[in-house]
């Protein structure tokens, strides 16, 4: 017996990642898309097309209460929107408390290639005394730092920790404000906008005598597509919340 499509709403549907995930879902052989929606005065529709997932790809400012509908609605989540801390996590994490049997997938990239530069990374960390991020976006982009930088970093952060290494050297003693980037736990981040990039990040780690530099390039949204479509898959199946692809592309 073949399975029914599985009934998928888009949140952020005119937008560039959500226009891109509606033609993806509706390729797809075993998805339906039954509801593709703007933002909030439309969120009800979501509901009423008996959507089994949606997924969101808003804006930081309201994704968290995306979430909530859903979730009240008894809606499995995807969220690729970003600006994600741990608070957030958290809120989401006590709101699945009363959904037991729902789940939440929080993606900072849905591209292979950064799953596994964010694990390279990662990797590299304790081997090195210091490591900068600079990430590099679209002029349209809303948020800086970039939710994938701002994951690389605390992951880099935790890793330096569990290491014993302290902070990086670092002789700057005159500085204008912000050219050394923010910090993310620590590590900073430097942010690039410009027209014609898509997404790209660079981890620069440095020890004595030589630098490992860890890139990757989103050059077409297209790149996000079969993440999204495995979280897609995915989510019914994973109650609770799950952090990133990594668990999902076995990754880890
Ligand atoms: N996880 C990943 O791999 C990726 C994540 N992203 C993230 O996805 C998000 C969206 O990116 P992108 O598609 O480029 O952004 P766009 O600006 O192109 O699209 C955003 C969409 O969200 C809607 N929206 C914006 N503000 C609100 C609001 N206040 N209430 C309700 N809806 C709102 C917009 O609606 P309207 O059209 O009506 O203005 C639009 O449809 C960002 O956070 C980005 O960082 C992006 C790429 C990959
Ligand atoms: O806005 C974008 O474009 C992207 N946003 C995500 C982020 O903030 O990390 C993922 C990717 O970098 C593209």
């Amino acid at each position: 017996m073949t399975e029914a499509p599985l009934r998928v709403g888009v949140i952020g549907a005119r937008g560039r990642m959500g226009a891109q995930t509606c033609q993806s879902v509706v390729e797809a052989p075993d998805m339906d898309l039954v509801a593709a929606v703007g933002g909030r005065e439309w969120l009800f529709s979501l509901a009423d097309a008996d959507s089994q997932v949606v997924v969101d790809f808003s804006h930081p400012d309201v994704v968290m209460e995306h979430i909530r509908f859903c979730l009240d609605n008894n809606i499995n989540v995807v969220a690729g929107t970003s600006g994600f801390d741990q608070d957030r996590l958290d809120t989401i994490t006590d709101w699945l408390q009363a959904k037991p049997e729902l789940g939440v997938i929080v993606v900072p990239n849905f591209a292979i290639g950064a799953v596994l530069a964010a694990r390279f990374a990662r990797e590299a960390a304790r081997f090195f005394e210091s490591v900068e991020i600079i990430e590099l976006h679209h002029a349209g982009k809303a948020d800086a730092p970039s939710g994938t930088a701002a994951a690389t970093a605390r992951a880099i952060a935790a890793a330096r920790e569990q290491a014993g290494l302290g902070p990086g050297p670092d002789a700057t003693t005159i500085e204008q404000p912000g050219a050394r980037g923010a910090s993310v736990d620590g590590i900073r981040v430097h942010s690039v906008r410009l027209p014609g990039l898509v997404a790209h990040q660079e981890v620069i780690l440095g020890t004595a005598g030589e630098t490992l530099t860890i890139r990757h390039d989103s050059l077409d949204r297209v790149s996000f597509m079969p993440g999204v479509l495995t979280a897609i898959r995915s989510v019914p199946g994973r109650p609770g919340l799950t952090l990133g692809l990594e668990q999902l592309l076995g990754v880890v």
